[in-house]
């Protein structure tokens, strides 16, 4: 171990980075499907996916050349995910998760595999829909978005409390990670119209402020409001009336910016100044010296990034190579800008919350360390209250520590 308690040449940075506790705040819930579980849901409802974007295959066979170095693999994404394709892909998700079981089991594994990349802190997002209560229902049956978000909630506690369990049995586990806390997000999408996203935005604020009433830091909680979806469809000045009543109502507020240049829609979500920001990629530069200077968050997706821009095209899919072309990734690394590391959709861009920082590490040559540094920072962007930020703080500090001397 060197002297300012980071690791030595005991373990890998790839095996460090999986060790440290982390702090996940831009996560879709329906983009976080496993590919196997996609599969069965698919076949038990007999939805039919495309080939071209679920092929079967395993990642590295898909390559035209893969790179001999098993260490490497995770490195290297050519799987077609262009911003067009991400949405063909939502678009075929709604067949296989038509009900509750499907909702619930989906939540279940998400919450499991960022538990196993050591979050400690999560902010899972997602858009209510209606669903069937079960998919062998009649089509009419389908229940409210109230009831969506209620089983997302209950999918959270239920895994919340099964950890409790677990880490009470097993002292190993309690000295290798902390428990997960995870909050809700309600996700507004942009291609819906302003009547369904008004419903939606009502949805949460009655029931954030019935939670209001009963405030627990045992329990998930709706934090937050997120405007995301296709970025070719409407504008946030459509829906940002509405976004100020969810922020009038105590709700933070996180706006998807940048994913297409669009100057005029850039100026306004700047100028309502959301909370965070998600992904804040393709701002002409007056503008990023505005988000530089107001210093909003911006929720960074690294691998999600290069494969809606399409940065890995002309290097067969190297990562790597593709990060290194990010348009302000360098920029905001450089000048300290407040971020957050986070998988976007890891069911669909195969990443997952150690990945992302192996991935950051090694494009811009960064120090393991300082990056674990930042990544507890970042639970200062998140939407939870004072008493549980600080609670978790002081836990993943202390947890680090501890890192650091077995490492
Ligand atoms: C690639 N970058 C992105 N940009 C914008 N919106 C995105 C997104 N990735 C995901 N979503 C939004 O999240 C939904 C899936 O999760 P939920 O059904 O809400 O759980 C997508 O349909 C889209 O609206």
């Amino acid at each position: 171990m060197s002297d300012h308690g980071c690791p030595g040449k005991a373990v890998s940075v790839s095996e460090y980075l999986r060790r440290i506790p982390k702090v996940e705040l831009h996560a879709h819930l329906n983009g976080c499907i496993r590919h196997e579980t996609l599969m069965d849901l698919a076949h038990e409802r007999g939805a039919t996916l495309s080939n071209r974007h679920f092929s079967a295959e395993p990642l590295h066979e898909n390559l035209a050349s893969p790179p001999n170095n098993g260490e490497h693999h995770s490195m290297y994404n050519i799987m077609p995910r262009s911003l067009q394709n991400c949405f063909d892909i939502f678009a075929e998700i709604p067949a296989c998760v038509n009900d509750l079981s499907a909702l619930r089991r989906i939540t279940q594994e998400a919450l499991e595999d960022f538990a196993a990349h050591h979050v400690a802190y999560l902010e899972l997002r997602s858009t209510p829909k209606r669903l069937l209560r079960s998919h062998q229902d009649d089509q009419s049956q389908k229940v409210d978005k109230q009831v969506y978000i209620e089983t997302v909630l209950e999918g959270i506690r239920d895994f919340q409390s099964k950890e409790k369990e677990r880490f009470s049995h097993d002292p190993v586990l309690s000295s290798s990670r902390l428990p997960i806390v995870c909050n809700f997000i309600v996700a507004i999408d942009r291609s819906q119209s302003l009547e369904e996203a008004t419903d939606t935005v009502h949805i949460a604020i009655d029931m954030f402020q019935r939670q209001q009433s009963r405030p627990s830091n045992l329990s998930p909680s709706i934090v937050g409001i997120d405007l995301g979806g296709n970025p070719t469809k409407n504008d946030f000045r459509t829906f940002q009336t509405l976004f100020q009543k969810a922020r009038q109502a105590g709700l933070k507020v996180t706006i998807h910016c940048g994913e297409i240049p669009s100057r005029d829609e850039a100026v306004a979500i700047l100028a309502f100044r959301p909370d965070r920001l998600g992904h804040a990629l393709l701002l002409p530069s007056s503008l990023q010296k505005v988000l530089e200077d107001t210093k909003i968050p911006v929720e960074t997706c690294p691998t999600s990034n290069v494969m809606t821009l399409e940065l890995a095209r002309s290097s067969n899919g190297n990562l790597v190579h593709g990060l290194s072309q990010h348009p302000c990734l360098a920029q905001w690394l450089q000048n300290n800008h407040p971020l957050s590391i986070g998988t976007d959709d890891p069911g669909v861009f195969h990443t997952n919350a150690t990945k992302e920082l192996v991935l950051l590490v090694n494009t811009f040559s960064l120090d393991p360390c300082a990056m674990a540094e930042k990544v507890a920072d970042s639970v200062n962007y998140a939407f939870c209250n004072e008493t549980l930020r600080q609670e978790i703080n002081a836990k993943m500090r202390e947890i680090m520590k501890e890192i650091h001397h077995s490492s």
